[in-house]
């Protein structure tokens, strides 16, 4: 795991866009993973950004992690929606080629058998920008999820929800089910890209970067990813035991090496 300590979001947003030109340059067709809540908005305004000055989504692909369950479809606060808002609606990516789990599918566990389908029918994700919760989920993973598991239904933990009730308006507006892509399924992403930024993260943070390898903190199956980038501003970076190990090692990077 490389941890790249930045001074605030807007280095965060530049750097993880950089990655992600760099794909789009080698492979036009890249198949891009992609994140909602507040952390990756940082990035998408760089993409954005980018895109007017010529970066080119025109043979790109896209998976998100997740859905809610129960929404009524284009509810604002739908996944789907916020997706297009924040990123696939202001670059030129082709909107058959966004894919989001459907949260209001009568089957679901065939629905989330056809998301597994449809991403490898795509060839997989190449790079995967990831958030994490205060409770160290990734995606919908809450605490307790198989370190293995794969696209299917949970269920949230309360705190999730008063997290994410700042976007409905009231707690009791955030659906308690929700579609997610796997830890397992997260884990086969080529490249994963978390970005982590203020004080409340720095728990989740310490944990999944330095603690154990649990279901208690489901980002730390990250560990076992073979390249996995995790972007942090100071104020997330600052229960990090080895924080000066990880900005000699970015600061003395060979020249050569990416993210
Ligand atoms: N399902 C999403 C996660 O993918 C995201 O990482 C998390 C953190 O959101 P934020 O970046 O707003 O703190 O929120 C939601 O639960």
């Amino acid at each position: 795991m490389e941890v790249v300590i930045l001074p605030g979001s807007k280095q965060i947003g530049k750097l993880a866009a950089d990655a992600i030109e760099a794909l789009l340059q080698r492979k036009p067709h890249a198949v891009l993973g992609l994140a909602t809540g507040s952390s990756p908005v940082p990035v998408y305004d760089e993409l954005a950004a980018r895109h007017g000055r010529g970066l080119d989504f025109g043979a790109a692909h896209a998976f998100a992690l997740d859905e809610y369950v129960g929404l009524a479809p284009g509810h604002r606060e739908s996944y789907r929606e916020v997706i297009m808002r924040e990123f696939a609606g202001r670059v030129n990516i082709r909107t058959e080629n966004v894919h989001t789990p459907d949260g209001a599918a009568a089957d679901i566990p065939a629905e989330c058998q056809a998301y597994e389908d449809t991403m490898k029918a795509a060839g997989g994700v190449d790079l995967q920008i990831l958030g994490v919760g205060t409770d160290g989920h990734i995606g919908f993973n809450e605490p307790g999820s198989s370190l293995a598991s794969r696209t299917r239904i949970k269920t949230l933990i309360e705190q999730t929800r008063r997290d994410n009730a700042r976007f409905f308006g009231s707690l009791a507006d955030v659906p308690h089910h929700v579609l997610t892509q796997g830890l397992g399924t997260i884990l086969e992403a080529r490249h994963v890209v978390l970005v982590a930024t203020g004080a409340q993260k720095s728990r989740a943070v310490r944990d999944f970067v330095e603690g154990a390898v649990s279901a208690i903190c489901p980002a730390s199956v990250l560990q076992f990813h073979p390249h996995a980038t995790v972007l942090v501003d100071e104020a997330a970076a600052s229960s990090l035991r080895l924080a000066d190990f990880y900005r000699h090692t970015y600061d003395h990077k060979p020249a050569w090496q990416g993210l």
